[in-house]
């Protein structure tokens, strides 16, 4: 997944997220959390997009202990269950001034609400899906993500045949009141699932309606106000990432290399 925009006006601090392998890439601004959790708004600190991406992940290991009774946990079990190496793990979770102790590790509850604090979960996203054909549905009936702070509040289509019609117990509301139901119910991410062609008009409005983030599965470049961040999926583009991993290993094979 790529953190993509379009115009750029001003300086303002862009809150990116991960990009695939982007240590040294640019980074994202959060809230420094303390031992004892308090957010250090003053130093901000600057983490690298791909270490956010592995923040998310140390999250959602973190959630499953806990939801099974662990109260604490080796830097080496997490590291393991994140499939980092834990080098890596410790440095990813310095960046919260968390470093854990000796002999005991981490405090899983404590390392939670870290987590969650630096990643912005300690509120609700309410989200919007436009356009529920296949993808749509998918996300629409997804139970997956209320759990996570994601409740899927609101649904859009052109389709006559859709409207008013629930999907996942929601109804589907028309594009054109894009605006007005995302102001009215609070929506803060918008989920493209049109067609491309679709998907600019699409993204105005959600724009129109307060939305502040948007995820752009649909195969183009959105314009987009500087104040609203977008991130594109494209599934096509992780297979040739895959692709170009396993060409990779093929050839050191063939050269005799020692592959990982
Ligand atoms: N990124 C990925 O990995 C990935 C994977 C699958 C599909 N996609 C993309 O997601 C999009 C949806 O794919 P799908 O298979 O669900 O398509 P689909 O044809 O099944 O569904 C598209 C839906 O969008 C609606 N729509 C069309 N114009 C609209 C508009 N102006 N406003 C609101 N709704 C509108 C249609 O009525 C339909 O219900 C496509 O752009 C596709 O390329 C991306």
């Amino acid at each position: 997944m790529v953190s993509q925009r379009g115009r750029r006006n001003g300086a303002a601090v862009a809150r990116k997220l991960s990009t695939p392998d982007a240590d040294n890439a640019p980074t994202a601004e959060m809230p420094a959390v303390t031992e004892n959790g308090t957010e250090e708004v003053a130093r901000v600190r600057a983490i690298p997009e791909a270490a956010v991406a592995r923040l998310a992940v140390y999250l959602r290991v973190l959630s499953a202990m806990a939801e099974q009774g662990a109260t604490t946990v080796a830097s080496e079990e997490l590291a393991t269950s994140a499939g980092v190496n834990s080098a890596k793990l410790r440095k990813d979770l310095s960046y919260l001034g968390s470093y854990g102790t000796r002999g005991v590790g981490y405090e899983v509850a404590v390392l939670v609400g870290q987590l969650e604090r630096v990643l912005g979960l300690t509120r609700q996203h309410k989200v919007a899906v436009v356009g529920i054909g296949n993808l749509g549905h998918a996300l629409a009936n997804y139970g997956g993500f209320p759990g996570r702070g994601f409740p899927v509040e609101a649904l859009f289509d052109i389709d006559p045949d859709l409207i008013g019609v629930p999907v996942g117990g929601i109804p589907v509301s028309h594009l054109n009141d894009i605006p007005e139901v995302c102001s009215e119910r609070g929506i803060s991410i918008g989920v493209i699932a049109t067609p491309p062609p679709a998907a600019q008009t699409v993204a105005d409005r959600l724009v129109q309606g307060g939305v502040q983030c948007i995820l752009n599965f649909a195969p183009v470049v959105l314009q987009v106000p500087d104040h609203v961040e977008v991130r594109k999926v494209d599934l096509a583009v992780e297979l040739q990432i895959l692709s170009f991993h396993v060409a990779r290993r093929a050839e050191n094979v063939g050269n005799g290399m020692v592959v990982r």
